[in-house]
């Protein structure tokens, strides 16, 4: 059971899918509280989600309480200017989600000593079904480790990193991943429509069948390889549709994964990162 007070600074797309998650487990809207510039904004999840909501500027922390930093990695210097002396409380947690910053980076700007959990989430977190890498200091105790895990367990399968610098990797292919399967789904839904589905029966299918394809792999010993024999009939249709999506698609993952994990790098140069 989670008790902490979890602080979210932002306001924006990945703290609503968090707070989403954590809201359907059980976890109290007094025990929420989300601060950020834009009043509407943050005022917006309280209604949603019955969480408190306030301004961006620092407070006393609640001792023991989990910090999520949500706002954009640019962001994240000037909020812990804004928020560094509140760390002084013992036991406070560090939860940062922001893509490319290190935890070496956010323990220069904080009191040495603060705990600070490095993760990477997804969107699906907002349906309980995410994926988290979870990347903890040395600062952090183990309850506090554990504290982290059960946060993002509670939104879904979380995965530990003993090497930091994977999680450029793990940027590119969960953090973002969320999108590149969306793509993959309106790709496969025109398509269906230009071969004369109509579009509702064509979406529906298409989600069905990613969904179906996805469990049953969750569900199965076999790897994804296996599987797909399965499906292929010699001279069959899959086969035909396979030889096409072969030509492009390894090459492509390829090319997609090192572009999303090279961009997460230079999120991570602070001074030279835009977004
Ligand atoms: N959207 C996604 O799928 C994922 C996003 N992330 C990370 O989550 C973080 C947030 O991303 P999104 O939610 O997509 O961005 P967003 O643009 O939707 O939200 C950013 C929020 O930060 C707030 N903000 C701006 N300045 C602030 C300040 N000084 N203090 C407090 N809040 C401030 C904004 O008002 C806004 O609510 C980023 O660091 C991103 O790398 C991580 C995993 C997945
Ligand atoms: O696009 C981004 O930068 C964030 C990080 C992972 C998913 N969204």
């Amino acid at each position: 059971m989670i008790t902490q007070h979890i602080i979210f600074i932002g306001a924006g797309h990945m703290a609503r899918a968090l707070i989403a998650g954590l809201r359907r487990q059980g976890v109290m809207g007094d025990q929420i509280q989300v601060h950020a510039p834009s009043a509407p904004r943050r005022d917006a999840l309280a209604a949603e989600f019955g969480i408190r909501s306030l301004p961006a500027t620092a407070q006393k922390l609640p001792a023991h309480g989990v910090v999520i930093y949500a706002a954009k990695p640019k962001q994240m210097p000037s909020v812990l200017t804004e928020w560094r002396h509140s760390f002084t409380d013992a036991g406070v947690l560090f939860l940062s989600v922001a893509a490319g910053i290190s935890s070496t980076r956010i323990a220069a700007e904080l009191d040495a000593g603060t705990a600070i959990v490095r993760s990477m989430p997804n969107t699906p977190t907002q349906i309980g079904v995410g994926a988290t890498a979870l990347y903890a200091r040395d600062t952090t105790s183990a309850e506090q480790r554990q504290i982290a895990e059960s946060i993002m367990a509670a939104v879904g399968k979380v995965y530990w990193l003993s090497d930091e610098s994977l999680m450029d990797a793990v940027t590119a292919l969960s953090g973002s991943g969320p999108a590149y399967v969306l793509l993959f789904l309106e790709a496969l839904e025109d398509a269906a429509v230009l071969q004369g589905l109509d579009r509702p029966t064509a979406r529906a299918l298409a989600v069905q069948t990613v969904l179906g394809t996805a469990q049953m792999a969750a569900a199965s010993v076999s790897s994804p390889t296996e599987l797909r024999h399965q499906v292929t009939s010699p001279g069959g249709t899959t086969a035909a549709g396979l030889a096409a999506w072969e030509e492009h698609l390894r090459p492509l993952a390829q090319r997609a994964l090192a572009a999303a994990a090279e961009r997460s790098r230079a999120l991570g140069d602070i001074k030279g990162n835009t977004p």
